[in-house]
């Protein structure tokens, strides 16, 4: 007589063989399999222990590919293209590279917190046998997650969740990253509105010239910020901070925002301030902008109507180079900028009024020439979060260049630079020593273009001794002229004060 477990081991087997040939006559006959399948899955779900949930390409009246098909394969791609054995390689829009992901009818398997699930890519054919002019179109494709039925709480509460979020990090690493801008040229109606290039600046933090303790803190600061989504939740802040870079030309302000973009893998949106009609268009502009960005504002302090009403109350404090170099700038952008209406509360709203917060994860940057000038409600700490001084080429940053430019580490020539650099205080921007090391001609060696560069040091040296000495004989020549004025002011007091007395004098003796 047969055991139970005899019983159920032929139980068994006979379900797996009915299984088997019910997928045979499936792959053959699929127009009978789909209409089979309802009546299969009512005799065997009571010993089929798995759950499934599908997830469809199209999803909705709108033909738009799912999110969540989009995410799932985006997840699944960094497996499947180790593990699934047939492979779909295809491109999607605003992709920077192909994405693979598995063929039609591929599985393969995740393992969650201990939990084992099977992933299939599967396709519901087209079961009509007219012709079609587009077969794809006929075509339903949609994946297919199985798992343990003991394991439902964990997938549907946790594991979902997962590869909804590991699916969209993945499609941001893998995206083009753009460079927006509003010039006048992309004008829609009076406004202007962003338009965009793909953003191919090579630097990075690696290229840049800079002392490594400086660059590091920069880097962890970005790192914190992009990772602090439920501190910021948490302490009640939007999320986003604001750099301010100054420095003089040169010192690579621009260049630190394409390494801060690249290292955090962000959108860039570059502002240009002149082209705003007033504070509603500024609003609107960064309403339209999208998280993981950096939106950046350039040479701040002279791109603003502002600088209109800070120029009237500061014009009497300046003095020397700034002012005039100031006032290049302003006089070149009052030019374009004659249609702009953004004011300064107009700005620190974009920086952070309501508006601000929607989209989160966002940088603002700030460049400038001169930081002193600036209006101090414009870069107050929690505004600007974090101001960085972009100055003149130290040894550290040399020996970056060095690498950079000419693969050298180490040389005789580097004590030389070293000692002009850091003993003699030679000034001298990063762009210059990296237009003295860059070799003019194919024959150019490294030693011929440290040569160059030692040699523009020690000019830079001269030229500052002369400029040094100028200034000194200009303030001579200004001193000397006021205490000429001031010597000829007080002569005509003099002469003022003698004739004063001799006039009284006369009254005295008419009045006697
Ligand atoms: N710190 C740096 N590290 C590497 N390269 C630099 C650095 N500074 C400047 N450069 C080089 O000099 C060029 C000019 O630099 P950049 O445009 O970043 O200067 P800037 O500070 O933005 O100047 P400006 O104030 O005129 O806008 C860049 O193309 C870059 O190659
Ligand atoms: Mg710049």
């Amino acid at each position: 007589m047969a055991t139970i477990s005899q019983l159920w081991t032929n139980t068994g087997s006979g379900l797996a063989t009915l299984m088997f040939v019910y997928t045979i006559f499936k792959q053959f006959f699929p127009q009978f399999g789909d209409n089979l399948e309802p009546l299969f899955h009512r005799i065997f779900s009571p010993f089929y222990p798995y759950i499934q949930i599908t997830f469809h390409e199209y999803s909705g009246e709108h033909f738009k590919r799912s999110e969540a098909y989009l995410g799932i394969q985006s997840y699944l791609s960094k497996d499947s293209s180790a593990r699934a054995k047939k492979l779909k390689a295809s491109t999607t829009k605003g992709s920077k590279s192909l994405v693979l992901s598995m063929d039609d009818k591929e599985e393969i398997t995740d393992d969650f917190e201990g939990v084992r699930v099977w992933w299939q890519s599967k396709k519901e054919g087209a079961s009509r046998q007219s012709f079609s002019f587009y077969p794809e179109a006929d075509e339903k494709r949609f994946y297919m997650l199985r798992f343990h039925r003991r394991d439902r709480e964990v997938i549907i509460k946790k594991y979902l969740d997962h590869v909804m979020r590991e699916g969209k990090t993945i499609e941001l690493k893998n995206r083009e990253r753009k460079l927006y801008s509003n010039t006048p040229g992309q004008s829609h109606g009076n406004n202007t509105k962003w338009s965009h290039v793909t953003f191919e600046h090579p630097a990075t933090f690696d290229t840049l010239a800079m002392e490594e303790t400086k660059k590091e803190e920069i880097k962890s600061d970005l790192v914190k910020f992009s990772k602090s989504k439920d501190y910021y939740k948490k302490i009640g802040k939007a999320w986003k901070r604001g750099y301010l870079l100054f420095g003089p030309p040169g010192t690579g302000k621009s260049t630190m925002i394409a390494a801060m973009a690249n290292f955090l893998e962000y959108d860039v949106y570059d502002l240009e301030l002149t082209t705003v009609k007033d504070n509603t268009h500024l609003r609107r502009l960064l309403i339209e902008t999208s998280a993981k960005s950096i939106i950046v504002i350039e040479d701040i302090d002279c791109s603003l109507n502002l600088t209109g009403q800070r120029k009237k109350k500061e014009e009497e404090e300046e003095d020397g180079d700034d002012k005039n170099m100031i006032e290049k700038k302003m006089m070149k952008n009052e030019g374009e900028n004659k249609e702009s209406k953004v004011t300064l509360s107009g700005l620190l709203n974009f920086i952070d009024g309501l508006w601000s917060a929607c989209g989160g994860e966002r940088i603002i940057v700030f460049t400038t020439n001169f930081v002193d000038k600036l209006d101090p409600a414009l870069i107050r700490k929690g505004r600007m979060d974090k101001h960085i001084e972009m100055s003149y080429c130290c040894f550290e940053a040399f020996k970056v260049l060095a690498k950079n430019y000419l693969d050298v580490e180490e040389s005789e020539m580097f004590e030389e630079i070293k000692r002009l650099l850091e003993v003699e205080e030679i000034k001298m921007t990063p762009a210059d020593v990296g237009g003295n090391l860059l070799p003019k001609s194919e024959k150019e060696g490294a030693e011929t273009c440290l040569k160059r560069l030692i040699e523009a040091l020690k000019e830079e040296k001269e030229e500052a001794k002369r400029k040094v000495e100028e200034e000194a004989k200009k303030r001579k020549e200004e001193e000397e002229e006021k205490k000429r004025k001031k010597e000829k002011k007080a002569e005509m007091d003099a002469e003022k004060e003698k004739k004063k007395k001799i006039e009284e004098n006369g009254e005295e003796e008419c009045g006697v």
